[in-house]
């Protein structure tokens, strides 16, 4: 990456920076591979945060199926994790995870998980019978109490795992069928289920996968707990990234960590952070991570810097960090602050591999907890910080009273915030549509084909505010 001016004398965070076009041989943004290269499994340059409120099981399918990473948080129990990650390795990977009810259940159970919006569906089962499917969008106009069983006419009719070979030989069964949604059967058991969505998205995206060609999910530990034997469990429960994650990754503790994970040699990535210094780089791989997050204070739920005053815009703590690793042989992560799909594009020109999202794949309907209703009937779900009250109370309620307070002493972050679901995307799948058709058009208009290339070609201005405002789209008429 170069500045098309001046290298700037101060710091600079997303919103200061745009990226300017230049002569372009690439044809098509199809033509683009979004690929990190950083060791991981990924194929797309994106991974969700582990924060309570951001990565359960769910989302990390999701995620994974369309190749990103989601990283399961660290205050799971380790009981939890290990079935949390066994269960995504047991996820269908050509097609969608099926959402069972039962033909009891009603209109109100399935709206308080998913929406009445295109794309989703249900399938409705008798304990190991299949009974029918039902596109989550019919449900707009059906009555709160009806039975799902009820509402099921016709034949119910079903994909043949057998017969689908290709994600677009299943959209155009599913086309010529007029089926929007449908459940997948092999010999007459569930094994899946599709959308004419997820038939699409199933050709253009590739699962982020291990080499038994199961869904490849991550995990967080953090520095003060046996790290050793929590690593070696998530490990031996098939893991297949770790991150050791604490809010001052360039703190002797962190590196003690590292070092005792790195010695057992588990053969997967190590990631570890936060920092936002090249010196920190140095100091953790050589403690033997291969991946560095790198962020402190950009998250949307973080007070740090009001707090504290440390943390760097993030801009420029990606692009000193990335050029350090680069030369260590390691990679960075860019953690936090993003809002746009042009943050993922300016991180990644800084020089990351991979971009770390919270908040913003918090509120989607894979996202942890229940879909919840304001007043104006807008959906939300629920989200805080890691290092908030909430989130100290959920990791230290089990201390004793003592110890219990003087951890409540340090609590910062945002414990309670609405995070209001895109009506046009409430998906994780639609934000990474979103997300990846910005990214891969960034690219051509930098004329890079991957992401290595576009490291390589980026070049970035520097703007005002104006300059700022000027991009953002006019919502009403002036
Ligand atoms: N990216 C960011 O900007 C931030 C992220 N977070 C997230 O919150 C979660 C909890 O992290 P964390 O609070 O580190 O908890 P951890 O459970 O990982 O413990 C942190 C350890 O570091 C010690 N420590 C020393 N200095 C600091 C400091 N300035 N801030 C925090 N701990 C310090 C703590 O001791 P003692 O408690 O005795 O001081 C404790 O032993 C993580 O997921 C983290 O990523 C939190 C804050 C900032
Ligand atoms: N200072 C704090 N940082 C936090 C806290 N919880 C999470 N985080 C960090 O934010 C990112 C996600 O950023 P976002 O803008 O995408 O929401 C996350 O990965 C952590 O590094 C917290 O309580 N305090
Ligand atoms: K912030």
């Amino acid at each position: 990456m170069r500045f098309i001016g001046e290298v700037p004398a101060h710091d600079l965070t997303y919103s200061d920076v745009f990226l300017v076009p230049s002569r372009s041989d690439v044809a098509s943004r199809l033509d683009v591979s979004l690929a990190p290269d950083d060791g991981t499994p990924a194929t797309i340059p994106l991974v969700s945060s582990n924060m309570n409120s951001v990565t359960g099981p769910r989302l990390a399918v999701s995620l994974a199926r369309r190749g990103g990473l989601g990283v399961l948080p660290q205050d799971m129990p380790l009981q939890e994790l290990d079935a949390a990650i066994r269960w995504v390795k047991d996820q269908p990977v050509l097609w969608d995870t099926p959402t069972v009810f039962s033909p009891d259940s009603t209109v109100a159970d399935v709206l308080a998980e998913i929406p009445a919006v295109d794309g989703h569906g249900i399938v409705i089962m008798n304990d190991d019978d299949y009974v029918g499917s039902i596109p989550t969008k019919r449900l707009a106009t059906a009555l709160p109490d009806a039975r799902l069983g009820d509402l099921l006419r016709g034949s119910q009719a079903a994909l043949d795992a057998d017969d689908i070979e290709t994600g677009r030989q299943a959209f155009d069964l599913m086309a010529e069928a007029e089926l929007s949604f449908s459940a997948v059967l092999r010999r007459g058991k569930l094994v899946g289920a599709m959308s004419q969505k997820s038939a699409l998205r199933s050709t253009l995206y590739a699962p982020a996968i291990d080499a038994d060609g199961r869904l490849a999910v991550a995990a967080a530990i953090g520095i003060n707990s046996d790290v050793q034997s929590k690593a070696r469990a998530l490990a031996a429960a098939g893991v297949d990234v770790l991150v050791v994650d604490t809010a001052h990754g360039h703190q002797e503790g962190m590196i003690s960590a590292l070092r005792s994970v790195s010695e057992l040699r588990l053969g997967i990535p190590i990631v570890a952070g936060n920092i936002v210094t090249a010196v920190g780089v140095a100091d953790l791989v050589d403690a033997g991570a291969s991946i560095i997050k790198v962020g402190v204070g950009p998250g949307a739920m973080c007070t740090t810097r009001m707090m504290t005053a440390v943390g760097r815009p993030q801009f420029s703590a990606v692009l000193e960090t990335a050029a350090e690793a680069s030369e260590q042989g390691a990679h960075v992560w860019a953690d936090g602050g993003i809002r746009y799909p042009r943050d993922v594009a300016l991180a990644l020109s800084a020089g990351a591999a991979s971009v770390m999202v919270g908040s913003w794949f918090a509120g989607t309907i894979e996202g942890p907890g229940n879909l919840r209703s304001d007043a104006d009937g807008r959906l939300y779900k629920e989200s805080w910080g890691m290092a908030s009250t909430k989130a100290v109370h959920e990791r230290f309620g089990r201390l004793d009273a003592y110890e219990f307070a003087r951890k409540m002493l340090f609590a910062e972050g945002i414990s309670s915030s609405k995070i209001y679901l895109d009506p046009e995307r409430p998906s994780i799948e639609d934000l990474l549509d979103m997300i990846t058709s910005g990214v891969r058009s960034s690219f051509t208009y930098a004329g890079a084909r991957s992401v290595a290339e576009f490291h390589d070609r980026a070049i970035v201005g520097v703007q005002s505010a104006a300059g700022y405002e000027e991009g953002k789209a006019l919502p009403v008429s002036w």
